[in-house]
């Protein structure tokens, strides 16, 4: 049991139970187009289908009635064991009830690939595996004997509306129909009955007996896989995720399994047709407990995924890396030429926020949350993100692609005419514009890294011009943007801090020993933390628009790591580490904050900041124990 999962426990048995689930408790499956959450009473709470955007059709995570789909031993909530197939995202629960021991596999299935792929224009050729678009559910009685029980309730359009059943005629299986068009289909070899909105199955497996079910949504007219076909599924998807994951370079190190699990998640949250990232899983789950702080994770932001390839290139990921140019190449920019800070994962431009008051939110938080208002919000540090993945990548691959150039140059032209103006920063936050110490950062990387890549193209002059450009930003930011105590302040009209000024450790903005590099690090670990744990900023001192206060930001921790490691505080840098560790969710999961006061995870989950930032941070302190060997 971990450190978390005790104080769950002890909270449990203290308060007044929720109905709903801690949120580091949910297993994590995924596809590569969609993913699901699993609740450790084996219902699958969360799935949109068919891709990570789509309105879910088991909500119950967002509110309790809006659709579920259980598999698993009747009348048992808690199982004796959850671990995921080693190095893959296949999941498997062990039940121990009265009678007997059951095993239950469950895992969205990728495999190889069969069929036509359909083109649109921001599809990749085709990869030899994709998603099947299934979620195959098997079971083993281990021992004894053990009543098995399937409940599937969709709720359609974030549980608006209910399924209607019809048994198929040709096949053994069920088919929700929504308005009259066929839409999900079930097939399973127990015996199933249909309960109005719901399918219900109950069946005795002895030892050594297997079940299993099937949910399909790519061809609902398509007989799902049968019994034989289903097992063998769950085995291709095991071999797909670990020969992915072969191919990454990671440590002999006794942090191998968490950079293992984390890379599984950040993959996990690629969109294959585009090989788009999402920031998270989820939409909604709250920052504050029962608060305001809900937002819709489900897209791609430039920031996020320019930051995961960064990590990823920590493991010598490269093909993802390739995929994502692909996609920012092939984006369309806004009017001036600058990139949208975020889009949609197959590229689209309009993220409309709406509000759905139909749902009670994740334990009453409200509002639940479908799009995000910030996708035409002006952030600054979007021109660096994206230029300083473009050089990472170029310095990896060894040739800078042609497509990519007029890339650099008009995002080096956005950043030069905006690195003056005020912006929402990298927190996007909805209250007034400041000149944000770390959008001006980003500016400074932007400048930097496109003189590099100039430089590489043999382009002297806009080379010479944009490194004066970074000149005169840096200038400006140890003019303005440094505190009398010599820290790196959160905005120019602010002494207050924040953490994302470790950013400008990260990306070498000034060497490791400068001083003031070194104080903003002491002054992020001693006067922005909650019990050891980094907070993005003092939601008392900041008015990013919002009410309540939020937990600790998991990626700040992470960062701070990896500042303290980069400033040569290894000791510090590896207990905090060690610390961080402990928090994760029992299968090693991140959520967005971490409520340092209560020990729970809080916010979208799992969320690709925060295993991106544990990716970098152990890779960093790794690199600097083998250097501090030699
Ligand atoms: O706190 C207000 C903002 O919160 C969200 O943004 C956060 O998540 C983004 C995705 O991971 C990340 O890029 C950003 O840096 C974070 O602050 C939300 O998406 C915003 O709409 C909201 O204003």
């Amino acid at each position: 049991m971990t450190a978390i999962d005790a104080r769950i426990t002890a909270e449990a048995t203290t308060t007044v139970p929720s109905p709903f689930p801690p949120i580091a408790q949910y297993a994590f499956l995924s596809d590569c187009h969609t993913g699901a959450l699993i609740a450790p009473d084996g219902s699958v709470d969360w799935l949109c289908v068919p891709a990570f955007d789509s309105p879910s059709v088991f909500g119950s995570l967002l509110d309790r009635e809006a659709g579920m789909f259980r598999f698993g031993p009747y009348s048992i909530a808690h199982p004796t064991a959850r671990v995921y197939r080693p190095g893959t995202n296949v999941l498997e629960t062990t039940w121990r009830t009265t009678s007997g021991w059951l095993l239950v596999t469950d895992a969205l299935i990728v495999g190889p690939r069969e069929g036509a792929c359909v083109v649109t224009p921001h599809t990749r050729p085709p990869a030899d595996n994709d998603a099947a678009h299934l979620l195959v559910r098997t079971a083993v009685c281990l021992n004894g004997q053990v009543e098995l029980e399937l409940v599937c309730e969709p709720g359609f359009d974030y549980g608006r509306t209910p399924a209607a059943w019809a048994l198929a005629a040709d096949d053994p299986c069920v088919a929700a129909t929504v308005n009259g068009e066929p839409n999900l289909r079930l097939g399973s070899d127990l015996p199933l009955g249909i309960e109005g909105t719901r399918i219900r199955g109950r069946h005795v497996l002895h030892a050594g007996e297997r079940a299993y079910c099937v949910l399909s949504w790519a061809d609902p007219s398509a007989t799902p896989p049968g019994s034989a076909q289903a097992h063998a599924m769950i085995e291709a998807t095991t071999e797909y995720w670990r020969t992915w994951l072969a191919g990454a370079r990671i440590p002999d190190h006794r942090w191998r399994d968490p950079l293992q699990r984390s890379a599984l998640v950040i993959k996990g949250l690629t969109y294959m047709p585009t090989g788009a990232t999402v920031a998270a899983l989820t939409t909604s789950l709250p920052e504050t407990p029962g608060g305001e702080r809900n937002w819709d994770y489900r897209y791609t932001w430039m920031r996020d995924t320019t930051f995961t390839l960064k990590a990823l290139h920590w493991l010598n990921l490269e093909w993802e890396a390739e995929e994502f140019m692909q996609f920012v190449a092939d984006v369309e920019p806004t009017e001036d030429g600058s990139l949208q800070i975020m889009y949609g994962i197959d590229g689209r431009r309009d993220l409309p926020e709406s509000t759905r008051d139909d749902l009670s939110g994740y334990e009453g938080a409200h509002p639940v949350r479908v799009g995000n208002a910030a996708f035409d919000q002006r952030q600054n540090d979007v021109y660096g993100a994206v230029l300083a993945s473009i050089l990472l990548h170029t310095r990896h691959s060894r040739r800078l692609p042609r497509r990519l150039w007029p890339i650099v140059v008009s995002q080096a032209e956005c950043a030069t005419n905006v690195w003056q103006q005020p912006d929402q920063g990298i927190w996007e936050a909805r209250g007034e514009p400041q000149h944000y110490v770390s959008s001006k950062l980003m500016c400074w990387v932007a400048l930097d890294r496109a003189a590099t890549l100039a430089g590489i193209r043999g382009d002297n002059t806009r080379a010479e011009t944009w490194r004066d450009t970074a000149e005169q930003i840096r200038a400006d930011i140890l003019a303005h943007g440094v505190t009398e105590r010599g820290v790196l302040r959160q905005h120019y009209g602010t002494d207050s801090l924040d953490a994302s000024t470790l950013l400008a450790v990260l990306f070498g903005f000034l060497p490791p020993d400068d001083e003031r590099l070194r104080n903003t690090v002491e002054a992020i670990a001693d006067d922005l933390t909650e019990h050891g744990y980094v907070l993005r900023y003092r939601t008392d001192q900041t008015d990013d628009g919002m009410s309540g206060k939020e937990g600790t930001f998991l990626i700040c921790s992470f960062w701070l790591v990896s500042a303290l490691a980069a400033v040569g505080q290894l000791d510090r840098a590896r207990d905090m580490m060690e610390r961080l560790l402990t928090i994760a969710s029992p299968l090693g999961l991140y959520a967005e904050e971490f409520d340092a006061e209560a020990g729970r995870h809080l916010g979208n989950f799992p969320q690709a900041f925060s295993h991106l930032a544990l990716i970098e941070a152990a890779g960093r302190i790794i690199l600097a124990e083998v250097l501090q060997e030699l």
